[in-house]
């Protein structure tokens, strides 16, 4: 429990609570010392006291890995690569860096190269290295680069050197918002483990495959509900490893008294956790650090944006009728399935299907309404190609691998630049080319200047007095100065969700 802390001094999502409320005063602070220079900004350089130590120190000694200073970085460079912390691994250049003399590395490799996986993205190539010295990892990298296999890969490796050592029970928690998510990362893992002997499960609605029991295995993925009610009636005392993938939502407000129930049964003092996103806005950033032990921070290209693959654009669609007659002129003119349509909420995303499939369109669509086994073959038509367009919800906005989506419509205005980049993040992965549509409407445009900022800096075009718009946060604070000066300022509570709302404003 130490390592996270998330139970220091009493409850713990009273600690997590506390830990939130500081959160604006540890920024500010950083803010300040850092001459009002974001680390966030668009330009990213090596942070890391590696990086410094490239510059300072000799460029041509080689470090522990044979390789010289100079070497690392160029890779780092090659692969724009951005580390942040203390003694940080140098990356692989091959899958094979990882092979040590025991038998079963080399069953591994070939298993990875049988998922067609010949060389390593950048993520890979640094993440996994610092994994294998259970290094506590921050990890940021776009939409579709290979999160997944940059932590299974050392997570499986680490799960059969603790198997080989004959620890008994579960070595690793993999967690992931969705179901559908965590369904997509154990059958990777499913495909990575085979002839390796390892015991992996995923722990779904209908619990583990009759008569298995999870705390046999030696590696577990679910999502945080089903974790935490596990945790309920086993514990993860043997638990090593905790990896967090799209742990900017699982801090999110949603989930964070199931996190903090997991975390609290991981009580191996040995526990190394690791964050993977593709978004880890600064507040989730500190907040999940504070929860670290010297972190290290990859990350992989400019941070909090769309994959640069995507060709992306903005439509006009006047209002809510305009919609649909967009959405009709695209399919006529021939957009190429399989194409993703995004809408803000279930009803709506019900009442498109409808529309669609009385014009005759091949067309399913997905939410959280739906039961486990309608939504799984849901996913399932849609990957054999037998949907050519399907309706969701934001519940596909996050790491679902489909991986031939040609084109993703915001047929609504997405609810946060977060989101936009999730969403757009369906297509366009491992490199493949998209296009992304975005529909909007006048009352969207206080969300225009962020996504048109998103697209700018992924090098699309977009005019000049979209960037230019006020800043949402000008006409929100002149709103609330309206509001104040009519009405009493409410009483606050001291509530975990009112708490997280200060945070946020
Ligand atoms: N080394 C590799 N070489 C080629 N393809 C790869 C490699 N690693 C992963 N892939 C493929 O890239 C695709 C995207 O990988 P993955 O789903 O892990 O992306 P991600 O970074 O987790 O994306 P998201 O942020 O959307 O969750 C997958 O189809 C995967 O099979």
């Amino acid at each position: 429990m130490d390592q996270l802390g998330l139970k220091r001094g009493g409850r713990t999502e009273d600690a997590l609570a506390s830990l939130l409320t500081a959160v604006p005063f540890r920024q500010n602070k950083r803010e300040k010392l850092s001459s009002g220079k974001s680390p966030n900004a668009a330009t990213l350089v090596d942070v890391s006291p590696a990086g410094a130590h490239n510059r300072e120190a000799s460029h041509h000694s080689a470090g522990p890995s044979g390789r010289s200073q100079d070497d690392v970085h160029a890779l780092r460079k090659q692969h724009r690569i951005y580390v942040k912390g203390t003694d940080i691994q140098p990356p692989l250049v091959e899958f094979s860096d990882v092979c040590k003399k025991r038998k079963f590395y080399k069953k591994l490799l070939a298993n990875v190269e049988e998922c067609g996986f010949l060389e390593p993205t950048p993520i890979q190539r640094q993440a996994i290295p610092l994994m294998l010295k259970r290094r506590e990892v921050l990890c940021v990298a776009p939409t579709g680069s290979g999160k997944t296999l940059a932590y299974l890969l050392p997570i499986v490796i680490q799960a059969k050197l603790g198997a080989l050592k004959g620890r008994e029970g579960v070595k690793a928690l993999l967690v992931g918002p969705t179901r559908e998510l965590a369904a997509q990362i154990a059958r990777v893992l499913a495909r990575l483990v085979q002839g390796l002997g390892l015991r992996c499960c995923l722990l779904s609605a209908a619990g583990v495959t009759a008569g298995t029991d999870f705390t046999k295995m030696d590696i577990v993925v679910a999502t945080p509900l089903r974790l935490s009610k596990a945790a309920k009636k086993a514990g993860f005392s043997s638990v090593e490893f905790l990896v967090f993938d799209e742990a900017d939502k699982l801090l999110d407000q949603g989930f964070v008294a199931q996190m903090d129930k997991v975390v609290a049964a991981c009580t191996n003092p040995r526990r190394v956790a690791a964050f993977f996103s593709a978004t880890l806005p600064e507040k989730v950033e500190e907040l999940a650090r504070s929860l670290l032990k010297q972190p290290v921070r990859v990350t992989v290209g400019e941070r909090n944006s769309a994959a640069a693959s995507v060709q992306q654009r903005l439509v006009f669609v006047g209002n809510e009728a305009g919609k649909l007659i967009a959405l009709r002129d695209l399919l006529a003119s021939g957009t190429r399935p399989p194409i993703l349509v995004f809408t803000n909420s279930k009803q709506r995303c019900d009442a498109l299907h409808r529309d669609l499939a009385l014009e005759g369109v091949l067309v399913d669509s997905i939410s959280a309404d739906q039961a486990p086994g309608a939504r799984s073959a849901v996913v399932d038509r849609f990957r054999e190609g037998r949907i050519h367009l399907l309706v969701c919800t934001d519940l596909m906005a996050r790491g679902i691998d489909f991986l031939n989506v040609q084109t993703v419509i915001n047929y609504d205005f997405p609810l946060s630049a977060v989101d936009y980049v999730h969403r757009v993040g369906r297509t366009g992965r491992a490199g493949r080319s998209g296009q992304a549509i975005t529909f909007f409407e006048e009352r969207d445009a206080g969300q225009l200047r962020r996504i048109a900022n998103l697209m700018h800096s992924s090098g699309m075009e977009v005019p000049a007095w979209m960037l230019q718009l006020r800043k949402e946060k000008t006409v929100l604070k002149q709103r609330l100065k309206d509001r104040k000066d009519s009405k009493p300022h409410p009483k606050q509570n001291g509530s975990l969700r009112a708490k997280r709302k200060r945070v946020a404003e």
